[in-house]
């Protein structure tokens, strides 16, 4: 079994990756908060042995599935709302939301994420740093020939409008294909840390794409930093968005896996590096070779081994790392990486 995090208890969210096979109570002590499976089939997102569940349709087979564990030293209390499933701790909430395969996404969308963000406000956790959207048939056609992820990123905007979240205030979140299952979605949220959103000095911010991309832009951020305390900015965590082969707001190197694989790993180093930090007020100096829990989304299965080799230049071997076949918001791109700074 992977062990579990040491930053239990020190007020941080932590989380690990584990063989399916091996999240048992008995081996978690109980100490879960949620479970993310990524699998082979979809399921909804429910509440099992005191812990919140959800299964994405994320894994060809059952060789590349595997789950991620998010572990809390607290009492959990748990709920469903609208099928909409949450878990919290007292200092940290989990949400997860699914939307069934369908014609068209923004009504549900819109709805699923109002759910989601009402639920937030009611148990009193106000800080969302991280967001998860798998997307089933990202890159289709909607019943309207409205691109699916299009379809999903107009849903989204409207329920932030609806909760006057400002673009400013988005956190980091990562879009991608699912094999399956429609919509699914997770949320991390705290109660007193503190998330700080970062931006990209060499990208466009998502929320401000140009409508070449779409009627409504994705609203997310490049990255969140998430630190213990308003008062005490140091010793964060960095929450790094899906980020791909996109400079300014252009897709480049269409067709070109090498070069957009350096250039999302370029963006990636850029968007932690201590100069782009520092113009958020963060002090901290980290690189590719500090990421942790680290996904890496390849288009075409053959392109993996190539980008593993070239992945495993740059991030430490100890870094729990996932590769997975699966589409990604624009249909030029090859290849998206999000990962974790601990
Ligand atoms: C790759 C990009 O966007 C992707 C889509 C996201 C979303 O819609 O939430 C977030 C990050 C990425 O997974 C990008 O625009 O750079």
């Amino acid at each position: 079994m992977t062990q579990v995090n040491p930053a239990v208890g020190l007020g941080l969210p932590s989380s690990t990756f584990m063989n399916p096979a091996d999240v048992t109570d008995a081996v978690l002590g109980g100490n879960v908060l949620g479970v993310v499976n990524y699998t082979t089939e979809p399921t909804d997102p429910g509440i099992e042995n005191g812990a919140l569940t959800i299964g994405l349709h994320m894994a060809h087979t059952a060789d590349e599935a595997f789950a991620e564990v998010w572990i809390t030293d607290r009492p959990v209390e748990t709920g469903v709302v609208r099928e909409v499933a949450y878990a919290h701790d007292g200092e940290y909430l989990i949400v997860a939301g699914r939307i069934p395969q369908a014609g068209r996404y923004t009504e549900a969308t819109r709805a699923a994420y109002c759910t989601a963000l009402e639920l937030m406000d009611g148990l009193g956790y106000k800080n969302c740093f991280r967001m998860w959207n798998f997307v089933a048939d990202i890159n289709g056609d909607n019943a309207d020939g409205l691109e699916v992820y299009r379809d999903f990123c107009r849903g989204r905007a409207e329920a932030f409008e609806l909760f006057h979240f400002g673009d400013q205030e988005v956190p980091s979140a990562t879009g991608i294909g699912a094999l399956g299952g429609g919509i699914s979605f997770y949320f991390l949220v705290s109660r007193s840390a503190a998330p700080t959103s970062v931006e990209n000095s060499k990208q466009v911010s998502a929320y401000h794409y140009p409508q070449q991309y779409g009627p409504r832009p994705p609203k997310f951020a490049r990255a969140t930093y998430l630190a213990e305390t308003h008062t005490d900015r140091s010793g964060g965590q960095i929450y790094v968005s899906g980020t791909a082969s996109i400079r300014g707001h252009e897709t480049l190197h269409e067709g070109d896996l090498v070069k957009q694989v350096e250039l999302s790993l370029d963006n990636i180093a850029h968007l932690i590096s201590r100069d782009n930090l520092a113009a958020h007020e963060i002090e901290r100096r980290t690189g590719l070779s500090d990421l942790d829990n680290i996904k890496v989304y390849v288009r075409h299965r053959e392109d993996i081994p190539v980008v593993r080799r070239m992945c495993s230049e740059y991030f430490s071997p100890a870094a729990r790392t996932a590769y997975l076949n699966v589409d990604v918001c624009r249909s030029g791109l090859l290849v998206e990486i999000e990962g974790i700074v601990p």
